[in-house]
């Protein structure tokens, strides 16, 4: 990694306590993530990934507790953020797309208005002017600015994805969080979600924090890997590193875990049409067995027809 990290995260431990049992849910976790690189966390349900989000954005409550570690955002301690500090790095620096983020939508606002409402709550913008970026916002993701008027009933499952995740690049912050972007959307509308995340990364240039327990998704999205496993990361490598030669047992396991969905996704082996790993240019071996999603739309790409070989 050449740049100057924007996220610093250093021996963070994160308990739950509660009357019945206390859960070392993130234990002594060290992440670097620099400007503009996609990182991903991977690991299992349970395994503490949306407890390290929520710590980096100071959102966690009891019973969880910060037992130790360090959260640095260019430079600036997070943990020790007072309340207006907090205020202006939520959003403006680090947004969240949070696990079901979809289905947050506020039923009885109208797209555009709740589009609108992070122009005037956080830049004071009027509401004419709000509106107007709103529709730009919608815009951006490929829904027509018409739609500002609809409301969240009125989208599919799909495009409601696509206004959160929308919204949450609307003050162009500098780190953005997906936390299971894609659950509960079927694997074509997955793809096409996924499409739009890189096509906003590369146009934004923004840093990624990419969390899914779908190791197809991760190894397509994702620059650099951490595997958890029971509050610990146990393996850190270049997404290529990881789907050649996962080092770590458990990685092996997570790697060999997606089930085979119906859908545009097949076997590794000697079948490759669309897939993508543009990122992973130095990709020419493609181990048996391994499951990747795959990209319907285009044809097999050089890096993939090379891979096969
Ligand atoms: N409010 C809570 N009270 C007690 N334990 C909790 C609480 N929230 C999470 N945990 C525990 O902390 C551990 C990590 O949970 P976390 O949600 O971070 O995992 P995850 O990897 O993000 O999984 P998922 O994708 O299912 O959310 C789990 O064992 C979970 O049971």
């Amino acid at each position: 990694m050449s740049s100057a990290p924007v996220l610093e995260i250093e021996g963070l431990s994160v308990t739950y306590r509660t009357a019945e049992r206390t859960v070392r849910a993130v234990d002594r976790v060290d992440v670097t993530i620099g400007e503009g690189e996609i990182f991903g966390l991977a690991g299992e349900s349970g395994c503490g990934k949306s407890t390290v989000a929520n710590a980096i954005m100071r959102l966690l409550k009891p019973p969880a507790e910060i037992d130790g570690g360090r959260v640095v955002f260019r430079g600036r301690d997070v943990l020790a953020m007072s309340a207006e500090e907090l205020r202006r790095f939520r959003w403006r620096e680090v947004a969240m797309v949070f696990q079901s983020a979809m289905n947050s939508l506020n039923p009885v606002m109208t797209v555009g208005d709740q589009l609108a409402d992070v122009f005037t709550t956080h830049e004071r913008s009027s509401k004419r002017d709000a509106l107007r970026r709103a529709g730009g916002l919608l815009e951006m993701v490929g829904i027509d600015r018409g739609r500002l008027r609809s409301y969240p009933h009125q989208l599919s499952g799909g495009m409601r994805q696509r206004v959160v995740i929308a919204m949450a690049c609307a003050l162009t912050p500098s780190l953005l969080i997906l936390d299971e972007p894609t659950t509960a959307l079927d694997v074509v509308v997955q793809q096409e979600i996924m499409a739009q995340i890189r096509g906003l990364q590369e146009e934004l240039g923004f840093a990624v924090l990419f969390i899914t327990h779908d190791m197809s998704l991760m190894i397509e999205l994702s620059q650099r890997i951490g595997v958890m496993h029971g509050g610990r990361i146990v393996e850190r490598a270049p997404a290529g590193e990881i789907f050649r030669d996962p080092l770590h047992p458990y990685t092996d396991a997570l790697m060999n875990a997606f089930p085979p969905i119906s859908g545009p996704r097949v076997p590794l082996t000697g079948l490759a049409e669309g897939v993508r790993f543009d990122h992973v240019p130095d990709l020419r071996e493609v181990r048996p067995g391994r499951w990747v999603a795959l990209d319907a739309d285009s044809g097999p790409t050089h890096q993939t027809e090379e891979a096969l070989r």
